[in-house]
Parts: C-alpha cells; sequence; structure tokens
C-alpha cells in the first residue's frame, strides 16, 4: 500500500492503518523532505518516490492538496496498471477526473475522511468509480475503518458530505473556541472553561451515541421551564445560529463543487 501525500490527513490515515497492520510494506510518497525524515521516525515507515510507490503496491491512496492531484497523477500514471487500486481523499475530485489521467481498468474509490481519523474516531464516506465492485470498496471501507467508522454514498452526495463531516470538525472547533472565550469572559480561569467545554462536549456525544435519543428531546431535557437554557437558547435564535450553520454547509459545498471544476485556491 502507498499513501501519497502525509500532510495532516496523510498522518491520521498512517497512524489509524499502522494500528491495523505493520509499517513494513507500507510506502509513503511525501514532496517535503523534512516532513518524509520526520514521519520515518516516528512511525519507521519507507519513504520512496511517488512513481516508485506505485510501481510497488497494490493499493494507493491520494492525500495531496485537491489541486496537486493532477499533476501527481501526470507524475505516477505511466507506473500504473490494471488491477491496481486508488482510493482518493481529495476533496471535490471526481472518480472521472482520476480516471481519465490513469490507465484503463484502474480502480478508484473516491473517500471523504475527517481529522477524527488520528484518534481513531474518523467519520469517512466512500462512493465507487467505473472500475470499481464490491471488493474495490470493501477493501476501501476496511481500510478507513481503522481510523473510524465508514458509510457508503452516491458519488453525487460526496460534496454535501464535505461540507458536514469533512469540514465539521472545524465547526465544531469553532463552538469549542466561543464557549471557552465565553467562559473567561463570565471570570473563569481559562484552563476551567476549557476543561468544562470539552467535557461538555465529550460527553454529549457520547449521549448522543449512546442513548440514540433526537438531539432535539436531549435539548429540550436540558432546557428548564423559564430557565437559564431557554435564555441563551433564545438569544442564539435572535442570532439566527441555525441558518448560519446552512448557510456555511452551503458556502463548503458549493466550494467542494468549485475544486472539482480546477477553481484555484
Ligand atoms: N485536513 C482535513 O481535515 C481533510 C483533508 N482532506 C483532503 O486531504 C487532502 C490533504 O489535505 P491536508 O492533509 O489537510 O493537506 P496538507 O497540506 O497538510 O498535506 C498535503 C501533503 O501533500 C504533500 N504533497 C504535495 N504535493 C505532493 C506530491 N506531488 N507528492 C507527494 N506529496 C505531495 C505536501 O507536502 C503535504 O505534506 C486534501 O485533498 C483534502 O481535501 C479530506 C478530508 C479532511
Ligand atoms: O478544507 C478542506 O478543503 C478539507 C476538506 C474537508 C476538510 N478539510
Amino acid at each position: 500500500m502507498a499513501i501519497l501525500g502525509a500532510g495532516v490527513m496523510g498522518e491520521a490515515l498512517l497512524a489509524g492503518i499502522l494500528q491495523a497492520r505493520p509499517a513494513s510494506g507500507l510506502l509513503v510518497g511525501e514532496k517535503r523532505a523534512d516532513r518524509a525524515a520526520e514521519l520515518t521516525e516516528r512511525y519507521g515507515v519507507e519513504v520512496v518516490g511517488n512513481a516508485e510507490a506505485v510501481k510497488r503496491a497494490g493499493t494507493v491512496l491520494l492525500v495531496v492538496k485537491p489541486q496537486d492531484v493532477g499533476p501527481l497523477l501526470d507524475e505516477v500514471a505511466a507506473s500504473a496498471r490494471q488491477g491496481q487500486l486508488f482510493v482518493s481523499l481529495a476533496a471535490g475530485i471526481t472518480t472521472a477526473f482520476i480516471e481519465a489521467r490513469l490507465p484503463d481498468g484502474v480502480a478508484v474509490v473516491r473517500a471523504m475522511p475527517n481529522t477524527p481519523a488520528l484518534v481513531g474516531e474518523g467519520m469517512a464516506a466512500i462512493s465507487p468509480g467505473t472500475h470499481s465492485g464490491e471488493e474495490q470498496l470493501s477493501e476501501a471501507e476496511e481500510l478507513l475503518r481503522s481510523t473510524g467508522r465508514v458509510v457508503r454514498v452516491a458519488e453525487k452526495q460526496q460534496d454535501a458530505v464535505t461540507a458536514i463531516s469533512g469540514s465539521g470538525p472545524a465547526y465544531v472547533f469553532y463552538v469549542v473556541e466561543a464557549m471557552i472565550e465565553a467562559g473567561v469572559h463570565l471570570g473563569l480561569p481559562r484552563p476551567t472553561a476549557t476543561e468544562l467545554v470539552v467535557q461538555t462536549l465529550s460527553g454529549s456525544a457520547k449521549l448522543l451515541r449512546e442513548t440514540g435519543e433526537h438531539p432535539t428531546v436531549l435539548r429540550e431535557r436540558v432546557t428548564s421551564p423559564g430557565g437559564t437554557t431557554a435564555a441563551a437558547l433564545r438569544r442564539l435564535d435572535d442570532g439566527k445560529v441555525r441558518a448560519d450553520f446552512l448557510a456555511a454547509a452551503e458556502a463548503a459545498r458549493d466550494r467542494s463543487r468549485a475544486l472539482s471544476s480546477g477553481e484555484p485556491a
């Protein structure tokens, strides 16, 4: 297996995969020499040139920025062959774009992961390209399962997935930052505010997952009649926070679509 591009997401994937299988047999292609050295030291993986990685691997994971996928495929296409599986994690890049740049019969799966993969709590969605069947989808699924949960979606839904779970951790951290600042504003020491918010987030996520209750029900349980939560939620509604989340997700989806047409950063 080869991972091409070992930045934030490439490392998250690498870390997850290494929990399920040994470093031997895992190849990494990484442009930045300092980063490559860091990964070899941290994980004991072999870093080689992209073309060599593709020649030696059965499965190739593309984890470079969307704008770098085209040039990378041009670099490795001559080393690719029928029967290989390419899994792309790049936002907005379609399986058709990748298939057009590789030899006929190379299977392509598009995946959208997220960074909690680094701690085994990732959420990834996968979609098959033209030459991918159950075998290739299962392989991609198994691979990503070493970093968290995996669902299958139609490729046309991947821009929406990107906007919700791909970018989603950033929205959550944004809310966390705002809540910590609010605690500090109300006079709490920063470490106390941070502990309160992080545990509230993690406990609420666990409550959602373990009870399977609808979020509205869980929110109503916190909201005592005429109480503190009702007062706070009224202000959030005044601020149109719910509508803003919708608009933010639309902006992310539109950006994902634009990336597929090669629009620059
Ligand atoms: N960061 C995130 O939360 C998520 C990222 N993604 C996707 O993952 C991909 C990578 O994103 P990040 O890891 O955040 O970016 P990054 O910039 O941290 O990592 C990209 C890495 O690729 C390397 N690289 C660039 N060109 C290369 C080449 N030709 N050969 C070998 N290595 C090369 C860079 O040196 C860098 O280390 C993007 O396509 C992004 O859309 C998908 C889901 C979530
Ligand atoms: O911001 C981005 O473009 C990538 C894709 C999803 C999360 N990070």
